[in-house]
């Protein structure tokens, strides 16, 4: 494969890629795998006589021969090109990892969530002012709040609070609680095995476990699990009333619903978009590049209009090219949405009709329309696109990601900032894992002697032989010494291991460890969660401009326990 750019090919209209290649409706099209997947481009046969060319004489010899030279030439010419292959750009903060396979080119069109999603704000900017209102507010109905500030290390995404006990659990991918704690109080892993041993998290009780889903949760964690510092102090008034875990679960949740939803906060954040927006140049181009594919694009946030509005035109209309405006990027945007009953059931629909925010009750949406409320199945109506022909990018495991593929069976993807923190905390601590694991894999190998010194002295009192005629024959006291010598080395191992195990994740988190991990060996319960419901995930919207909006995603062969190259 040859680079055929020179000065006259490379004019500024672009080359016409109707002459090039056909395309198949993409609904229409299945591959090998029975799936979506490879997408709907066909040669143009007439194009090649055109230029002489033969396609069967072009590329000669066995298929497997002229692959390996082709992709060889591939990466050369991308390197001349000065593009990263997407196989060089994985292994970064900033890849985009795949659970499912996913093929852009059968996706017809694009839904964004907006906050935590194209829009990424200083968490400890936002969620430390959304953290204050809610404690004015508890303050404000009696709760004893001074001397307390906001601790964004307090918690992180992925936890989950127990609200009948007071606590924080981080579990692991089978929902069982690994660590714990009480207020702002670390548990000991004695305390949480006797609280936890018998007991797994389970979501669908939502009276008692509350995931914290997105970043917008970790305000509301620390609040609450400081507040339960304070009842347990008792210095929460008699007056509040009998307050349980649970009970004071309600009045922090309350005292942040206010904070959203009345208006101190956004206005705030609206009149200053600067202090609480982390702005992201290469965002509004990486849509550009989606909507000049032919990727129909949707803005659905839960937002209302103004807030949207300002948020919108801070973060794109400076990046964007000649006159564009926000509004320009998109086919059809909804705010106030009320996901996630947006993707379940069917809500009136407003249309947005002036700048001021003026809405008029509306039936069907139009391209190029702003509405209020509406619902998933009536903006598939609209745009003729449905199942999964949409892919659906947000950052709330819950209402973005698990609803919309549940009800709708929309793609998704997750996007997830901390992602690149963990990334660099993991390569970071490497090392750190590598002497772990020799450690425990040496223990293993003492331990092992030991069970079957063990076995072979139960034998012996028995009366009987032991495994072999040669451990038969070893002589009491040997046998005795080599298990006591083995014990001590055992015992030192474990004294050396176990601060080795508290330590480590604490790159990302001292309390809580790893984002994406449960224990050295294990995927934490966040993590599956990813897995279940998204299919592709990302730290942020952006990585797509350094893939195409025709990329083929490949999730990664799965291990299995009895892969014998798993060992
Ligand atoms: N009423 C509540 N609103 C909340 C809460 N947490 C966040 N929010 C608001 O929702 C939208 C999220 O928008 P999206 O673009 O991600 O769909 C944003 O306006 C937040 O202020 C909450 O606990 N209660
Ligand atoms: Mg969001």
């Amino acid at each position: 494969m040859k680079c055929q750019c020179s000065s006259s090919s490379n004019s500024s209209s672009g080359v016409d890629e109707k002459s090039v290649f056909s395309l198949t409706s993409s609904s229409k099209y299945e591959d090998y795998l029975g799936e979506k997947t490879k997408g709907d481009l066909n040669v143009k046969v007439e194009h090649l006589e055109a230029f002489g060319i033969d396609s069967q004489a072009t590329i000669k010899g066995p298929m497997e021969e002229v692959a390996r030279v082709e992709a060889e030439e591939a990466e050369d010419l991308l390197r001349d090109l000065g593009i990263p292959t997407p196989f060089l750009s994985r292994q970064s903060p900033r890849d985009i990892f795949c659970s499912r396979t996913l093929h852009l080119q059968s996706i017809s069109a694009i839904g964004y969530d907006m906050d935590y999603t194209l829009i990424h704000y200083n968490v400890i900017a936002w969620e430390g002012r959304a953290y204050d209102y809610c404690m004015e507010n508890l303050k404000k109905v009696g709760f004893p709040v001074d001397g307390l500030a906001f601790d964004p290390d307090l918690v992180i995404r992925g936890l989950v609070i127990d609200k009948e006990k007071g606590n924080l659990v981080k579990a692991d991918r089978f929902a069982y609680v690994k660590r714990a704690m009480h207020g702002t109080k670390m548990l000991s892993n004695r305390a949480v095995s006797e609280m936890y041993g018998r007991e797994l998290v389970d979501l669908r009780k939502e009276s008692r476990w509350e995931f914290l889903n997105t970043l917008f949760s970790v305000s509301e964690a620390v609040a609450y699990m400081q507040m339960v510092d304070r009842l347990d102090d008792g210095t929460i008034a008699a007056q509040l009333g009998p307050l349980d875990y649970e009970g004071l679960y309600k009045a922090v949740g309350r005292a942040l619903i206010r904070a959203h939803v009345e208006g101190q906060l956004k206005s705030e954040i609206m009149s200053k978009p600067e202090l609480f927006v982390t702005p992201d140049p290469e965002l509004p181009l990486a849509l550009l590049d989606q909507k000049e594919a032919g990727k129909k694009l949707l803005l659905i946030t839960n937002s209302d209009y103004h807030y949207t509005d300002k948020m919108m035109q801070h973060s794109f209309n400076r990046f964007l090219p000649n006159d564009m405006g926000w509004r320009d990027l998109f086919d059809i945007m909804v705010v106030s949405a009320r996901k996630p009953e947006f993707f379940q059931l069917s809500h009136p629909m407003y249309e947005v009709v002036t700048r001021e925010g003026l809405m008029r009750p509306c039936f069907k949406a139009k391209t190029g329309g702003l509405y209020s409320g509406g619902s998933a199945q009536m903006v598939e109506n609209s745009l003729n696109i449905h199942g999964d022909e949409v892919l659906y990018v947000g950052d709330h495991i819950y209402t973005d990601v698990s609803q919309s593929k549940v009800h709708l069976r929309w793609r998704t993807a997750l996007i997830c900032r901390e992602l690149e923190e963990e990334f660099s905390a993991l390569i970071h601590s490497r090392g750190h894992r590598a002497s772990l694991v020799e450690l425990i894999n040496q223990k293993e190998v003492v331990g092992d002697l030991f069970n079957q010194l063990r076995l072979a002295s139960q034998r012996r009192t028995k009366g009987r032989p032991a495994q072999t005629l040669a451990a038969t024959n070893l002589d009491d006291q040997e046998l005795s010494e080599s298990m006591q010598k083995l014990l001590i080395v055992m015992q030192r191992l474990d004294q050396k291991i176990a601060p080795m195990l508290e330590a480590d994740g604490e790159l990302f988190n001292k309390r809580w460890g790893f984002l994406s991990r449960a224990g050295l060996w294990d995927k934490s319960y966040l993590m599956r969660q990813i897995e279940k419901y998204a299919d592709i995930y990302t730290s942020r919207v952006s990585n797509f401009l350094h893939y195409t909006p025709f990329m083929y995603f490949r999730s990664q062969e799965q291990t299995l326990a009895h892969d014998s190259y798993s060992y």
